[in-house]
């Protein structure tokens, strides 16, 4: 049965924050006069008519936007005259991604639709810009989502990207939450790790890596028996899991993407990939997308989330209950908000807790090495060790990306079966 919704939203966005660190970046102007983004497009659709050759069908009615500022459509409908809209794959705090046919290139792409309102349409500019920059430098084009082509088109910023496939999160739905294998696992780390080290060079902070944000190229799968699952019979299909045919992977969702800045101190990533230093109100730099991969790899070993929570002191907790004790001198210099998880130099717990559900919640996970050992048949204890460098909790002796390519999780010569 399906626990978790289809995406889990980004908790900053509908708080309070605007991201201060990159308003310089986007100044503010209306969208079609900045002149930083070379493709710069604003598209009516009488200057889409005179594409030339590309009509099928003319623009659709106007319509009003949802209540929500998204773009209402029909299937089969024009997005300009250029894209076909063939189906919707995807829905996020920004707007809405449709899978389109792009006439003029002849071939499948994914336009990101955002929605009509300000802050969201600033967020998207400043993604173009992010994935502009990084187009610009990765000329392997390999890791990063790549971005063909944006426009604005009847107040909505139309953000074009190559097609890809199901997401981490997908199929881990999919296979009802059930573990990939660890050779698997280690060829996600590392691509994931290479995106994230490309993104740190170019002094870029990704801050909501998580499984939905991770994307297979291909849709291709193959189903295999899964032995683990002994108390499920063949006839209820649960008995087999699919696993990609291939395990290359692609980042996308720069939205959040901040640049190195010395003030980050407000929320970022998604509730489950936080690091403590975000919960502690710390500040935050490039070590908080490197706590998310740790995350997501123990998630990726176990098929669930490793903190499932919505609660601070709770989320602290599990991570003592994991990982073992915080830092007292990260304690003692936590921010106003964060006051009130501590009491002597400790976390408040299970004192503060606020029900007797929590403390259960917290008391029944496992430690990091009885967790990873649970679920992985081979190579345990280098992923420990990885795991434990990642998921360091004071984030100047966390591991970098750079370094995590260089553990032996990924650089001993195990039987490569991805
Ligand atoms: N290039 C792509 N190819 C295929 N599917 C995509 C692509 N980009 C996005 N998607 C799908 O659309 C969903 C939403 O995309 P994205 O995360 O970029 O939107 P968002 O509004 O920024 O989300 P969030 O709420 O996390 O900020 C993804 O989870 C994925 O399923």
């Amino acid at each position: 049965m399906d626990r978790r919704p289809k995406k889990r939203p980004r908790l900053g966005w509908d708080l309070s924050h605007t991201p201060k660190a990159q308003s310089g970046i986007y100044n503010g102007q209306d969208v079609g006069n900045v002149t930083s983004f070379g493709h710069s497009r604003v598209l009516s659709d009488h200057a889409s008519l005179f594409v030339k050759g590309l009509a099928q069908k003319d623009s659709p009615p106007w319509r009003d936007d949802d209540k929500d500022g998204h773009y209402m459509f029909e299937l089969g409908e024009n997005l300009t005259l250029r894209y076909k809209i063939l189906r919707k794959i995807g829905e996020g705090t920004f707007g809405q991604v449709l899978e389109c046919w792009d006439r003029e290139a002849k071939e499948m792409v994914a336009i990101k639709v955002v929605r009509s309102i300000k802050k969201y349409r600033e967020a998207a500019m400043i993604e173009i810009d992010v994935l502009q920059l990084l187009g610009r430098y990765d000329r392997s084009g390999s890791r990063c989502v790549q971005i063909r082509n944006w426009f604005d088109y009847r107040n909505h910023i139309c953000i074009v990207f190559e097609k890809l496939g199901p997401s981490l999160f997908d199929f881990l739905r999919k296979n009802n939450y059930r573990s990939f294998p660890v050779d698997l696992v280690r060829e996600i780390g590392r691509q994931l790790l290479e995106c994230v080290a490309f993104t740190h060079d170019m002094r870029l902070i990704h801050t909501d890596l998580k499984p939905e944000n991770i994307l297979f190229i291909s849709a291709d799968y193959v189903k295999v028996p899964d032995y683990k699952v002994g108390s499920c019979s063949p006839r209820d299909g649960y008995s087999f899991k699919r696993l990609p045919k291939s395990s290359a992977i692609k980042v996308i969702d720069f939205g959040s993407t901040a640049y190195e800045h010395q003030d980050h101190n407000y929320i970022v990533s998604t509730r489950h990939y936080r690091a403590p230093e975000v919960i502690l109100g710390l500040g935050w730099s490039y070590p908080c997308d490197i706590w998310s991969v740790g995350c997501i790899l123990v998630e990726l070993c176990s098929g669930e989330a490793l903190f499932q929570t919505h609660e601070n002191l709770e989320h602290l907790a599990m991570m003592e209950r994991v990982l073992g004790p915080i830092p007292e001198h990260m304690l003692t210099r936590v921010d106003r908000h964060a006051e009130k998880y501590v009491r002597r130099g400790r976390l408040d717990w299970p004192e503060g807790a606020t029900s007797r559900e929590s403390i259960k919640a917290v008391t029944k996970l496992p430690r990091l090495q009885n967790l990873v050992m649970h679920h992985v048949d081979h190579s345990a204890g280098d992923l420990i060790d990885l795991l434990q460098g990642l998921l360091r909790y004071d984030p100047s002796t966390r591991m970098t990306a750079h370094e995590a390519l260089r553990h032996p999780f990924f650089t001993r010569e195990y039987l490569r079966r991805y």
